[in-house]
Formats: structure tokens, C-alpha cells, sequence
């Protein structure tokens, strides 16, 4: 198994609210994590997908998939604390064959194969693939003293997941205590004094966070 997707899915979704967290959220009749998985699957045939979940939502996760007879295989593992935890717990579970990984937040269900696919070529050729998209909005840095400044847009990129990497590498990289700054897997990466190599990601590829994003979700699914 050359390559495998990590599919981060261990968070609270706390932004979101409700009783349910936003990972299982039905969009188009199923929930988000489903379409993530399925993405993977259609642009990598036979990748090894590997899914962090709170270790407390296994048995909640197998229930959800019975009921919607999803049976793409997949292994489960217990997320963390943080994100960067819950990243180095899916590490740990790839097997040794593993050459290359994508790093992917499990609520972002709209990935293009595009983006799947050039991610891994991407890793396999310079190392790292980020995908990022340019602002549309104009842009201003505000201080703590509410005073703000024009920033030039052009040159910041808001940027996305899958983060695909080397796996010897990116395995070396999560070695390091966590920080505040790793914020994604790019930052921990180049915190070993590595450079990223961008690639253009997807406008659609929006992370699911607050309960607007599940009606443009719905949208999106619609125009499919
Ligand atoms: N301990 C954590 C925290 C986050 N994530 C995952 O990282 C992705 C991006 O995080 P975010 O959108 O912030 O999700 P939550 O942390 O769940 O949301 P919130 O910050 O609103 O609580 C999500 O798929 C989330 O499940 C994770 O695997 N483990
Ligand atoms: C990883 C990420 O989606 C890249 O934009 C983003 O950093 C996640 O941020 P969050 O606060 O954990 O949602």
C-alpha cells in the first residue's frame, strides 16, 4: 500500500454547537465523514484510509455506518488533544509500505480528485504538496488597538487540506513536542528548516465549521 490518506475527524466541533458532532452530520442524506472518504476512494482506488475519530465515538461510528450500509474498509483510530495529536496517532498506524500520505480534515468533503490526485504526484516529486486558494476580498491587518492596515492580497494564500508528504519525513517532523504554531501539517514540517511546495486547491473545498457552511454543503451536493 503506497500511499494512504489520514482523515482527521477527532475534534468537538465546538464552532458548529448541537448535540451531534459536526463530523456526523448528515449532508445529502448522509454524514460528512462519508463523503470524505468516498472522495478519497473514487481519486485514489485502493488507498489505505485511515480515520481518527474520538475514541470515545467508535462504537456511535460503526452504528452510523451499518445504518447507511457504508462499507468502504477503513481503519479507526483514536484521535488527541489537538489536531497535531490526532495526526501523529494516524501516524503511528500506517504500515511500513506506506510511501506517501495525505493528511486531510475529515470535514472537508468537497476535495477535488483534482487536488487529491496532484497532491500525491506533487509529495512524490518535491517532498510536500499544500493546497491553497487566493483571497477574494480585500484584506487588512487589524492591532490590538483596533487600528488596521491595507494588506496587499496578492500575497497571502487561504490555504487548505489534503497536506501530502513523504512519509519517512513527515513522520520525523511529528517527533517534535507540539506547538502553537502548527496550526496544519505544513507548519510542523517546515519546522524542520523544509520548504512546502504549493499546488492550487478547490474553491469548493471549504472546512465545515459553523451551521451556514451545512446549507452551502447542501448546495454543493445539489449541483453534482
Ligand atoms: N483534537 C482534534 C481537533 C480537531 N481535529 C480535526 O481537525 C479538523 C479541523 O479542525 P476543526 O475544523 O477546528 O474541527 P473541530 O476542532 O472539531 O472544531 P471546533 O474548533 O469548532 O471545535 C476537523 O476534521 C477536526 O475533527 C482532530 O482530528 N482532532
Ligand atoms: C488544517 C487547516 O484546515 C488548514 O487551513 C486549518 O488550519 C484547521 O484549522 P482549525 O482551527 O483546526 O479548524
Amino acid at each position: 500500500m503506497r500511499k494512504a490518506a489520514i482523515l482527521v475527524a477527532g475534534g468537538k466541533g465546538t464552532r458548529m454547537g448541537g448535540s451531534v458532532s459536526k463530523q456526523y452530520l448528515p449532508i445529502g442524506g448522509k454524514p460528512v465523514l462519508m463523503h470524505t472518504l468516498q472522495a478519497f476512494a473514487e481519486a485514489e482506488p485502493g488507498i489505505l484510509l485511515v480515520l481518527v475519530l474520538p475514541g470515545g465515538d467508535f462504537s456511535f461510528w460503526k452504528k452510523l455506518c451499518e445504518e447507511c450500509q457504508f462499507s468502504l474498509p477503513h481503519e479507526l483510530v483514536a484521535g488527541g488533544e489537538s489536531r497535531f495529536q490526532s495526526v501523529r496517532n494516524g501516524l503511528a498506524k500506517l504500515p511500513l509500505a506506506t510511501e506517501l500520505v495525505a493528511i486531510h480534515d475529515g470535514v472537508r468533503p468537497f476535495v477535488s480528485k483534482e487536488v487529491i490526485q496532484t497532491s500525491f504526484w506533487e509529495a512524490e516529486k518535491s517532498g510536500s504538496a499544500i493546497p491553497v486558494v487566493a483571497l477574494k476580498d480585500s484584506l487588512r491587518k487589524v492591532d490590538v488597538d483596533g487600528r488596521s492596515a491595507f494588506q496587499d492580497r496578492s500575497g497571502f494564500r487561504l490555504v487548505q487540506t489534503p497536506q501530502t508528504f513523504q512519509v519517512g519525513k513527515i513522520k520525523e517532523a511529528f517527533l517534535v513536542e507540539e506547538l502553537a504554531q502548527f496550526t496544519d501539517d505544513a507548519t510542523v514540517y517546515e519546522y524542520q528548516g523544509w520548504g512546502v511546495t504549493l499546488i492550487e486547491g478547490n474553491i469548493e473545498n471549504i472546512k465545515i465549521t459553523t451551521r451556514e457552511d451545512l446549507e452551502y454543503a447542501e448546495f454543493l451536493l445539489s449541483r453534482r
